[in-house]
């Protein structure tokens, strides 16, 4: 796979003109490229692949991180060996008070960026969906998207969407999970699948590496047009400049994309003077909003020996496991991080107890789901950190699907779930070994009986569990401004909407106010899906893709 990003290359001066420090708006000088796509993830992969099929336009697609990562980023089951390293941007938040607001106290928390914010192309893997992804592929419920374009996103129905949303998949149910790999055991990206050798090999496209922008270049005179970007290896390396002649595309991702708008003095004015940077167009929305899809956190049972992977912990047995997927591309580590899901609703009084707290309905219909269980067979503290030597168990999780986090909504799930563990085939298998537990332990209260927990013990326990589930939308403020948080409110950093005042990009995804720019990335999602995004998001950039290409027949 390795191969197929060889024509990848990181020194600015092969794609770029090298900038003397001179502020002018003179571009005949620099280098020019009819597109250029800010970021090699889930979607800029996607766009740089399909506006380069028209061998008369050129594309340049810059991405910060790497063009493939180690064979961790291969392997289906190798993803969590990848967090905190050099493909994850790894930050942290800080002032979590939306959390509070919703959840409840919690320490400032680290967000892998993968996919979340991935650096490394194809993030969606981080690339499809990015290498730090679970590797879900999911379409989320027609009603989200038809919801978008009653709001005002004309062209981005259900409807509108579907052809390139591939797989016809119910909306609630159980079922297994499609998954991002392909026939050889290999976790699939959109790097992998769209910026393929023979695409690589077209003159017509230059992939970028290991080079961060960092800003856009506007025109002063109205309107107000991007007309390149300026992009360095690293902070304290020389500066390079591009030049446009149509459009610079952002995918940045949910931080990326609305932290180079900010840093280009576009956003909010009173804000970013604040801070010292001169605001060139006063875009209140930008970077205003995150949502993600809040999760009880890891509930963990016992299991008997032999049912689980945790057997990989051991050093021997992973080597073992390793060898056997490089020379057969099977075996467990091909395996999909979670095989199944089940999309429900807590209001279905078949799964759950409906008098147990007060839930608000925030489905975008009746027949939209607002929680998805999953599971993983093995102990998962946390999303960096395996089981102790020794211990074999499975670990549930519910996330939350709606917009705004309720901690009764995902109590239900956690009372469910408990529940299913007491019924066969599964209560065969488990190992729960009553015994006083402290409440810290990771084993509660998966492992405690269900009767001598109260709801409010449970609810105590979810708010301090539970974490994001890595699908963002939106971006409440700048990271690198140390304001974000996570968690909630109905808009997004570079949302979608019709007004200036309430959204960032039209429905076409051009910035409001500002020729030759776009967008595209979750971070323009109108508001939530209830699902996993990757789909959404490719399905998006193709579309965007189509709309372009026509636009210059
Ligand atoms: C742990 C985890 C598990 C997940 N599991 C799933 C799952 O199973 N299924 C699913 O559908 N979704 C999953 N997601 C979410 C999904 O991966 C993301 O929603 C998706 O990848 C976002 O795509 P994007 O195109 O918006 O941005 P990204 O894929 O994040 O792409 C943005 C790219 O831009 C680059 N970039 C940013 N700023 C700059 C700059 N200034 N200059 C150059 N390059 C820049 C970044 O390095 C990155 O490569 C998961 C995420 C995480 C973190």
């Amino acid at each position: 796979m390795g191969s197929a990003f060889s024509t990848t290359i990181s020194d600015p001066t092969q794609f770029a003109t090298v900038w003397d420090d001179t502020e002018t708006e003179d571009s005949a000088s620099l280098r020019t490229y009819d597109y250029i796509v800010v970021g090699g993830g889930t979607a800029g992969c996607v766009l740089a692949s399909r506006l380069s099929e028209d061998r008369n336009t050129t594309v340049l697609l810059i991405e910060a991180g790497a063009s493939d990562g180690n064979i961790f980023s291969k392997i289906p089951l190798g993803f969590t060996n990848l967090y905190k390293t050099a493909v994850d941007w790894a930050y942290t938040t800080v002032r979590p008070w939306q959390v509070e607001r919703y959840i409840g106290p919690v320490e400032s928390f680290w967000v892998a960026r993968g996919l979340f914010f991935r650096k490394i192309m194809g993030l969606l893997l981080k690339p499809l969906d990015s290498v730090l992804n679970a590797l879900i592929y999911h379409r989320s419920s027609p009603d989200d998207f038809d919801q978008w374009e009653k709001a005002g996103a004309k062209g981005w129905s259900y409807q509108d969407l579907e052809p390139d949303l591939n797989a016809n998949k119910p909306v609630q149910g159980i079922g297994e999970f499609t998954a991002f790999v392909d026939d050889h055991g290999t976790r699939n990206t959109t790097a992998r699948a769209y910026l393929t050798p023979e695409v690589l090999a077209r003159p017509n496209l230059t992939v970028a590496v290991h080079v961060t922008v960092e800003k856009i270049l506007f025109t002063r005179r109205e309107p107000l047009t991007a007309y390149g970007v300026q992009l360095a290896k690293s902070s304290s390396s020389p500066k390079f400049r591009v030049a446009v002649s149509k459009e610079v595309i952002l995918c940045g991702g949910v931080v990326g994309s609305s932290q180079l708008l900010l840093l280009s003095g576009v956003g909010p004015k009173e804000e970013l003077e604040s801070v010292g940077i001169e605001c060139i167009k006063n875009l209140g929305s930008i970077g205003k909003h995150l949502i993600d899809h809040p999760t009880s956190g890891p509930l963990i049972f016992r299991a008997k020996p032999g049912y689980s992977l945790d057997y990989l912990n051991s050093p021997l047995s992973g080597i073992y496991a390793i060898g056997n997927w490089f020379m057969t591309g099977s075996g467990p580590l091909s395996s999909k991080p979670m095989s199944y899901g089940a999309f429900l609703r807590s209001d279905d009084a078949r799964f759950f107890d409906t008098s147990l707290g007060n839930v608000k309905d925030l489905t975008t219909s009746p027949g939209s789901p607002d929680l998805e269980l999953t599971w993983t067979p093995a102990v998962v503290p946390s999303l960096t950190t395996k089981g102790r030597p020794g211990e074999h168990g499975v670990t549930f999780v519910m996330l939350y699907l709606s917009t705004e986090s309720d901690v009764d909504a995902i109590l239900r799930g956690v009372r469910f779930i408990m529940r299913v563990a007491q019924t066969e085939p599964l209560r065969s298998l488990l190992d729960p070994r009553p015994e006083p537990f402290r409440k810290d332990d990771y084993f509660w209260p998966g492992n405690s009986d269900p009767e001598k927990i109260t709801d409010d013990e449970l609810r105590a326990w979810i708010r301090r569990n539970g974490y994001p589930a890595c699908h963002p939308v939106k971006l409440i403020f700048l990271w690198s401004l140390n304001l974000v948080s996570l968690y909630l409110i109905k808009a997004g950093t570079c949302r979608m909407g019709t007004s200036p005042e309430t959204s960032v990009v039209d429905p076409q995804l051009r910035v409001h106010g500002i020729s030759g720019l776009r967008v595209m990335d979750a971070s323009v999602f109108p508001t939530h899906v209830s699902g996993h995004p990757v789909g959404p998001i490719v399905a998006m950039a193709e579309k965007l893709a189509d709309m372009i290409k026509a636009s210059q027949l």
